[in-house]
């Protein structure tokens, strides 16, 4: 594996993971810059031009990792994020990340082909830049984001197309959440498949 590979970093930082199926675990996210999908309600704008932010080694970002976790990454999910992490190859990071005893997992829109050797997969899928077949099939979670209520149709059209096994979660918009979590809640009462995932990193003033 070529560890001297760079990738750009916006931040780093261990928290909670706060959405979705691993919501409240420990959790050490590592966004890395860099997204050509633009969508305009996106909460990390500042992701978006890779150019923006420093190259670290594989390697760096790794030891830095286990460094900051204390030195024991057990039960510690490594959340790669972005930007669009799927626009960097990311079979390095993951296999750095394993060998330092990280679990690993993904937030991606899935606009991007699949890349890294992941143990959970989150899809983020987007109106504006369609996410790829490859991507789908692999994901172990659906986290479709509601910023209207014509949203619930475009997720059935992802839920249709996903493995058996995969979690499916309904998370309002940060900026819609109060009008939305009714909406939300009743499509859930009709259709009990979904589940809500609420940005509870959010409420708690925590990164
Ligand atoms: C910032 S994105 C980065 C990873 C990847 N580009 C993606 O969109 O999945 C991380 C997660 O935050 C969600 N997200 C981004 N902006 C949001 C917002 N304003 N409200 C709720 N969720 C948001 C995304 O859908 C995704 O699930
Ligand atoms: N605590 C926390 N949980 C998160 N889950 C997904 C996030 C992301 O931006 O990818 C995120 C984030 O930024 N912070
Ligand atoms: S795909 Fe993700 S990072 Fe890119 S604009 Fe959308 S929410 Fe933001
Ligand atoms: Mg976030």
């Amino acid at each position: 594996m070529n560890n001297d590979e760079l990738l750009p970093v916006m931040e780093s930082f261990y928290t909670i993971q706060g959405e979705g199926y691993f919501q409240g675990h420990a959790a050490y996210f590592i966004r890395l810059g860099g997204c050509d999908v633009g969508c305009h309600w996106c909460d990390v704008k500042e992701s978006w031009d890779a150019n923006a932010h420093p190259l670290f080694t594989i390697d760096q970002i790794a030891h830095k990792a286990l460094s900051e976790v204390g030195g024991n990454a057990e039960n510690i999910i490594a959340v790669i994020t972005g930007g669009e992490p799927l626009m960097h190859n990311l079979d390095a990071l993951t296999a750095a990340l394993h060998a330092r005893g990280f679990q690993t997992n993904i937030e991606t829109s899935g606009a991007h082909p699949p890349s890294g050797d992941f143990d959970w997969i989150c899809l983020s899928p987007k109106k504006f830049k369609a996410a790829l077949p490859e991507v789908i099939e692999k994901a172990n979670e659906l986290k479709i984001i509601v910023y209207n209520k014509s949203d619930f149709i475009w997720a059935e059209q992802y839920a249709g197309q996903i493995n058996r096994q995969c979690k499916l979660y309904l998370q309002p918009e940060w900026s819609k959440a109060q009008e939305m979590i009714p909406l939300i809640i009743a499509y859930i009462r009709r259709n009990p498949k979904w589940e809500i995932s609420l940005q509870i990193h959010k409420y708690m003033n925590i990164p």
